[in-house]
């Protein structure tokens, strides 16, 4: 199962996370967010992260151009798209090159529907919580609704992961993720991770090595 962690702010933070080596870590380019990082973390902070782990620019809503500026400027692999992006700016993005997340807030079974046309436009989908903020609310929706996904492409669970689901996610059977995200359920502020409470839960996971 692929580890992302989202939101981080601080280079120190990232120092310490980055010997955990988590797959993806997710770096909040939305004005509105409490995580924004642009204009606070220098972009060497984010570029020099070791390999393999994917530098993951989250964006809502912003248009190409302003995408392409962020993942060049911070060196970005991944670009995570969490508002109303079209199918063909996925595309053009994983054409570019980059790992492409498409993320979806599911209130019902109804809202799988909209990932249809994006299938083959992206790497991955990442179902998330509905709200007013498009994500990092530490809120989880009802997993069982992706007993429902017939969908083939591989998917982050994500939405108020926290430090007590380690086990419930080792001991998933009806659903299968390729990944998790987590993020504000494990922070001590906005863009400050508990680096030991991601170490005990990454630990408690027991993923193969
Ligand atoms: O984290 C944010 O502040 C955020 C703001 C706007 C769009 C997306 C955002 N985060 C993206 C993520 O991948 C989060 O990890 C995901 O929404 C789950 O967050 P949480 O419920 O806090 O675990």
């Amino acid at each position: 199962m692929l580890i992302k962690v989202c939101g981080m702010k601080y280079a120190a933070n990232i120092a310490l996370l980055s010997p955990l080596k988590p797959d993806f870590m997710g770096f909040i380019f939305y004005k509105k967010s409490p995580r924004y990082v642009h204009g606070l973390l220098p972009p060497a902070v984010v570029s020099d992260i070791p390999k393999p782990i994917k530098k993951t620019g989250v964006f809502v809503n912003a248009t190409q151009e302003e995408i392409l500026a962020m993942a060049d400027l911070y060196q970005l692999d991944a670009i995570q798209l969490h508002g109303q992006e079209s199918p063909t700016l996925c595309q053009d993005l994983k054409d570019l090159g980059y790992i492409v997340l498409k993320a979806f807030h599911l209130k019902n079974e109804n809202d799988m529907a909209a990932t249809s046309p994006y299938e083959g436009a992206c790497d991955f989908f990442l179902f998330d919580t509905p709200s007013s903020a498009h994500g990092g609310t530490g809120q989880k929706f009802s997993w069982q609704l992706l007993e429902a996904y017939q969908g083939t492409c591989p998917y982050f669970l994500s939405g108020g992961i926290g430090p007590d689901d380690a086990k419930t996610l080792k001991n998933l059977s009806t659903i299968q993720p390729m990944g998790i995200d987590i993020n504000s359920r494990f922070e001590r502020e906005p863009g400050l991770k508990n680096i030991g409470a991601i170490q005990t839960f990454i630990e408690q996971l027991e993923l193969p090595k």
